[in-house]
């Protein structure tokens, strides 16, 4: 095989996990965007949380983005991380506005449990312990659930409302996309020469970020 072709050991870990991965890509809140059946209470509890997750997402990537800088052999590394570090920062703006369209008044927000755990486990993978291979591999993870589920909501035949089209544009676009298979080209990158306990974790890792972001969109059911 072509080694554009050979498949690599994360999307050899997605089949190993298929069913936890489809769990977090096809949630019944992602199915019901598509379809059309959304409960906008949902919608606007999803936006109010994710609103919070992004905001302590932001360091997390910060700190990816030193890492790149100092612990990657490709220059490259560093410009995929900040081009996602950009893209956060019109994210945030991105947010205020459909909280202000919505209704959803963000400083009374509170974190709820699974936005904490969440948020408390990138916290965890910011110490200097935890290998680079396994941090790109979550990072990766992280961004690619985004993709695929709004991705999924623009494919062919959706029913996606028209005022959630550009909640769906925002991770479901091409040049998201692509950044993601960067940042998978990058752990790729790195999982061939890391050592086998940091391959361990990285598949471990992989695993919890699937179970973060499948109890992430349970918590659009509380439509609070
Ligand atoms: C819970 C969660 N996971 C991934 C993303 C996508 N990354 C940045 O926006 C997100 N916004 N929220």
């Amino acid at each position: 095989m072509e080694k554009s072709e050979k498949k690599g050991v994360i999307d050899t870990w997605i089949d190993k996990h298929r069913s936890l991965y489809a769990a977090a890509t096809r949630h019944d809140f992602v199915v019901s965007i598509r379809d059309g059946s959304v409960d906008l209470s949902s919608f606007k509890t999803w936006l109010g949380q994710d609103y919070l997750f992004v905001r302590g997402f932001v360091p997390f990537v910060a700190n990816v983005l030193i890492r790149a800088g100092k612990e990657s052999g490709e220059t490259s590394d560093m410009e995929v991380v900040l081009g996602g570090l950009a893209s956060l920062n019109d994210e945030i703006e991105w947010f205020k506005s459909e909280g202000s369209k919505w209704g959803v008044d963000f400083s009374t927000v509170v974190a709820q449990k699974a936005n904490q755990e969440y948020s408390r486990f990138l916290e965890a993978l910011m110490s200097s312990e935890v290998e680079y291979s396994v941090v790109m591999t979550a990072f990766w993870a992280i961004e690619a659930v985004y993709q695929e589920s709004f991705a999924h909501c623009l494919g062919d035949g959706n029913k996606t409302p028209a005022e959630l089209i550009g909640a769906c544009n925002r991770w479901g676009n091409d040049g998201f996309r692509q950044y993601c298979l960067s940042v998978k080209n990058i752990a790729e990158r790195c999982l061939e020469n890391a050592s086998r306990d940091a391959f361990v974790e990285a598949e471990n890792v992989l695993v919890r970020v699937l179970e973060h972001e499948v109890a992430f969109w349970e918590m659009s059911r509380g439509g609070q």
